[in-house]
């Protein structure tokens, strides 16, 4: 599902000309098989969101390649990026990144609107997708109206509503109360479970890692492949 091969990444910061690299990522090979969760785990700095970033295509890398669900991602032009993503990720963010002035359903119903379906399709779907993350009673709440949980679980039913095979997590947990992490690491395995989907999750938590079946570490923005921790049943 991830295949990232030789991926080196450095910043270039100061004005041009003048420029400072500064190198982040070093010759990072990550595998990832359909149905995995992994959890990338690392002290504050050693790179793991520059990684997750590549891998997401919200920064492009001068040497390395990126394979997603068979797909080679590295040198996708901005526009087929946008379309990838679209189709095969979801993101699930500590900050949520729901947007304000839209509630509960119109941010799970977006992700639709972008992929131009159709009214009653979007509505059948929208509706099912709230009563599976449990928020049917609030979707006419705008996200300022919601506690830290039922706003993490928009941003999960928003991140399923095109059903990605893959969904990219940084820090899902971050803004969490334990009840609520609990929770949610519960739907996130019965997600895995039940429908296969390949998690990859930055966490600096414990029990975030202690769900993945395996887990990797950076180091100075070198990558250290963990010992499997529990077996993926399918
Ligand atoms: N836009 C940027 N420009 C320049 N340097 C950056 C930029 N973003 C990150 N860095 C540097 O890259 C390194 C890795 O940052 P990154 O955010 O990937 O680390 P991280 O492991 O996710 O840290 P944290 O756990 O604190 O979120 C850091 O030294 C950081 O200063």
């Amino acid at each position: 599902m991830i295949s990232v091969e030789n991926l080196s990444y450095a910043f270039k910061i100061g004005k041009k000309g003048k420029e400072n690299i500064v190198p982040v990522l070093h010759d990072i090979n990550l595998h990832v098989a359909q149905g995995e969760i992994v959890a990338v785990v690392g002290r504050s700095g050693s790179g793991k969101s520059t990684l997750l970033n590549l891998i997401s295509g919200f920064i492009q890398p001068e040497v390395g390649s990126i394979q997603l669900n068979g797909t080679q991602v590295s040198g996708l032009s901005e526009s087929k990026w946008a379309e990838f993503r679209l189709n095969n990720l979801g993101f699930i963010f500590q900050s949520f990144q729901l947007i304000p002035s839209m509630t509960a359903y119109e941010n799970v119903e977006f992700p639709l609107v972008l992929q131009g379906i159709g009214e009653k399709e979007r509505k059948e779907r929208t509706s099912e997708m709230l009563k599976r993350v449990g928020l049917d009673p609030y979707q006419a709440h705008y996200p300022g109206e919601l506690s830290g949980g039922q706003q993490q679980r928009v941003s999960i039913a928003r991140a399923l509503i095109l059903n990605p095979p893959l969904i990219l997590a940084d820090e899902p947990t971050g803004s969490l109360d334990s009840e609520n992490e609990k929770e949610l690491l519960t739907f996130i395995k019965e997600l895995n479970r039940k429908f296969g989907i390949t998690f990859l999750m930055i966490t600096h938590d414990h029990e975030v890692a202690s769900i993945a079946h395996r887990k990797v570490e950076i180091i100075d923005g070198y990558l250290q492949e963990g010992r499997k921790l529990h077996e993926v049943q399918r």
